[in-house]
């Protein structure tokens, strides 16, 4: 599948705002343009083309401000090991692996013996890098476990707003898909892609971490970047529009990256962020049966354009205050809209990063489908964790909706070439 699904004309000044905007955003030289894995390309392509391979180092990590990309592998850990040690070298190894893999190439180079497992399961050979990127995280259990225990030293350094989310109204979450210590968002245009950086990780861990839970997505919910379109979810509506983007990078600052200062306790979180994860299933069967009106009056916006319900086009701002007839406004006060608008919660703002997700169906044929909620913020105490009770005691959409898993992660800055990620917590 084409990655972006992109509409808008690659002008040749939105190509040129793109490559400012990604430069920001990565904090990193440029792009490196591979072909299919073992063979690297020249560094320079055509002007035109979208970068086949983002870089893996940079100041923050890839597979946050990075153009959202089609596809998700997302894996939650748990550290099976007593040893710091063994954590360094994990978080050593993937890194390592992380960088050659988003590179387009294999997982500790080519084999050398036939006696041994090979070091790369294979299934991505011959495949380009497809714009892999890999996004670490840390979970409150990494510092300490659940009965308050230090587990690898790490204790004193855990960031205040990194707890367990809170119970929200309605959630109905199941621990197997819930929580973790590390985890591992992989993104890329293709789906083999990605599932082969999670596999690989696997396999490194093995003996020192488990996987928990996954979580496979498709269609990205998002758009991350002014040069994408804005996609469509489950629902049949644009989403997306009024998110965070990597050509804002003052709102950047003050939304997305933790700053130097904001956790006294958690300086090596500087130029990192929160990751929310929240598996929601949406009941689709019910949408579709709801009239258009009743749908765009629970969304906020009309369905063709995604324009808000006051007027405009899909980039005009809510006129919340807008009456229409009866002296009713525009826009319902408890549309999904209303109550994620930054005038009604405190400014706050986050960037998402979701995607659908189709999981089968049950016995009386109903899809278990939804969207896999991802979010990045400077800190979820403010932004996320009070926007999430209002919504789910309100929002209209929740009658549609069903949270079943939930994640909260410190996402540490980018690492440096000879760095591990993280590096800066273990000093
Ligand atoms: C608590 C945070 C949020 C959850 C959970 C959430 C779930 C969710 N959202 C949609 C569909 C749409 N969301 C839209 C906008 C929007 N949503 C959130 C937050 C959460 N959404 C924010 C912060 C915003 C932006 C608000 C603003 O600034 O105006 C939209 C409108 C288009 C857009 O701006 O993106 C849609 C549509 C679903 C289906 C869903 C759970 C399944
Ligand atoms: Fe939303």
């Amino acid at each position: 599948m084409d990655s972006s699904g992109d509409r808008r004309g690659p002008s040749r000044r939105n190509l040129l705002a793109g490559a400012t905007g990604a430069g920001i955003a990565l904090g990193t030289a440029g792009f490196v343009a591979t072909g299919a894995r073992g063979a690297t390309q020249p560094e320079e392509s055509s002007p035109a083309a979208p970068p086949e391979a983002y870089p893996f180092h940079g100041r923050h990590q890839a597979g946050i401000v990075t153009p959202a990309q089609d596809r998700l592998h997302f894996a939650a850990f748990d550290l099976t090991t007593t040893s710091r040690d063994d954590v360094i070298a994990l978080l050593t190894a993937w890194t390592a692996a992380a960088a050659e893999m988003t590179a387009g190439r294999p997982v500790g180079g080519d084999p050398t013996s036939y006696d041994s497992p090979p070091n790369d399961t294979g299934e991505a050979q011959g495949l380009p890098a497809a714009r892999l990127s890999i996004t670490f995280g840390f979970g409150p259990t990494l510092f300490r476990d659940a009965s308050g225990a230090d587990r690898f030293g790490l204790a004193a350094r855990q960031p205040a707003a990194l707890t367990r989310l809170p119970h929200f109204p309605a959630d109905k979450l199941d621990p197997r898909r819930s929580d973790g210590d590390l985890c591992v968002q992989a993104c890329a245009d293709d789906p083999q892609v990605a599932v082969h950086a999670v596999r690989n990780l696997s396999r490194i861990a093995f003996g020192t971490a488990a996987l928990r839970w996954s979580q496979l997505g498709y269609g990205r919910t998002s758009s991350t970047s002014t040069e994408q379109a804005t996609p469509r979810n489950l629902f049949g509506f644009k989403d997306g529009t009024a998110n965070l983007k990597a050509e804002e990078p003052a709102e950047l600052d003050r939304h997305l990256w933790v700053g130097r200062g904001d956790d006294p306790k958690a300086d090596w979180l500087a130029g990192g962020s929160y990751l929310v994860a929240r598996r929601i299933n949406m009941n689709m069967e019910t949408w579709d049966r709801s009239s258009m009106r009743e749908q765009e009056r629970i969304v906020g916006r009309d369905r063709p354009a995604g324009a808000p319900l006051s007027g405009g086009e899909e980039f005009s701002e809510p006129d919340f205050a807008l009456a229409g007839r009866g002296g009713k406004p525009l826009i319902d006060e408890n549309s999904h809209v209303a109550l994620a608008h930054p005038t009604h919660n405190d400014g706050a703002r986050m960037l998402r990063r979701g995607y659908n997700f189709i999981d089968g169906n049950d016995d009386l044929g109903r899809l278990d489908a939804g969207l896999f909620f991802i979010a990045f913020v400077r800190d979820p105490v403010r932004q996320y964790i009070p926007m999430q009770t209002r919504m789910s005691r309100q929002d209209l959409m929740m009658e549609y909706l069903q949270h079943r898993g939930s994640g909260l992660f410190a996402v540490p800055p980018g690492a440096a070439p000879g760095e591990f990620v993280g590096q800066a917590l273990f000093a």
